[in-house]
């Protein structure tokens, strides 16, 4: 399994505002490249906080992209794969619709009632008690011969995935906007590393869109 972690960034670290809404950090060439990372994905993978703020859906945009996955004998569009330890993902989220295989990675602790709903729209898997156990989910994914993932958010889901050592790149738009407010949404969230940091090496920098792509390695990786 190869992880790739992409999010845009605005030029102070955000991934979006204080009210947590979907903010349009990239522009369109960048959200072009997106699509072609999507489109070479056998997953897409997200966080339930970014279901619930963005109901995003997680296809591939462009339809030549999506005729040449089929004519390779693949889904028009990859996976889709939400993490979210209770079941808390919307009966009506844009994910759950019909345009691709859905996976909703649950916890023990997940009612059985949400179980039974999900399982209507898509496959669920169950890792850890309280929480979604990152290492076995992502196992179980690539059991079901899920092997190129490319995760999109939100920060805390990527901090909890460097802390697990599934990352083996980060590809990070850097846009030219500030957001500002402590609050908001960073890259890593979670509880933060305080030593043993990850770390990088960078690969390769390119300007698009009056910002900058930086993609990077995960050392040891
Ligand atoms: N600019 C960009 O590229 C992007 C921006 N965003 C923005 O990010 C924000 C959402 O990010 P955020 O709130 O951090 O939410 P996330 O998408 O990272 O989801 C976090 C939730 O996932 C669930 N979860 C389950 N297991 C784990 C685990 N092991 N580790 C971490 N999380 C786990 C938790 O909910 P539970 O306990 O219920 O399971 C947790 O609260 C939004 O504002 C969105 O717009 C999002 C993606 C990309
Ligand atoms: N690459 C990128 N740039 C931005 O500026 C963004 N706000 C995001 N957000 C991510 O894209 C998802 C939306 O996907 P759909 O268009 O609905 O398919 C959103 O949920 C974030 O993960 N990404």
């Amino acid at each position: 399994m190869y992880v790739v972690v992409n999010a845009a960034v605005s030029a102070d670290g955000k991934l979006s505002s204080r009210r947590r809404d979907q903010l349009a950090i990239s522009g369109d060439e960048d959200f072009a490249r997106v699509d072609r990372l999507r489109a070479d994905s056998d997953a897409v993978v997200v966080g339930v906080g970014t279901v619930l703020a963005d109901d995003p859906h997680l296809t591939v945009k462009d339809e030549q992209l999506r005729d040449r996955r089929r004519e390779n004998g693949r889904s028009a569009n990859p996976a889709r794969v939400v993490v979210d330890s209770n079941g808390r993902t919307p009966m009506d989220a844009a994910i759950l619709d019909d345009a691709a295989t859905t996976y909703v990675c649950l916890s023990e602790n997940a009612p059985v009632e949400r179980r039974a709903d999900l399982a209507d729209r898509a496959q669920l898997l169950t890792a850890g008690d309280d929480r979604v156990d990152l290492l076995g989910a992502f196992a179980t994914l690539q059991e079901q011969g899920l092997e190129q993932i490319m995760v999109e958010g939100g920060g805390e889901l990527i901090f909890s995935l460097f802390e697990a050592g599934l990352v083996d790149e980060l590809r990070t738009f850097v846009g030219p906007k500030i957001v500002g407010g402590r609050d908001a949404p960073t890259l890593a969230d979670g509880e933060g590393f305080v030593a043993e940091f990850p770390m990088l090496e960078l690969e390769e920098f390119d300007r698009l869109d009056g910002g900058v792509l930086l993609t990077w390695c995960v050392e040891g990786r």
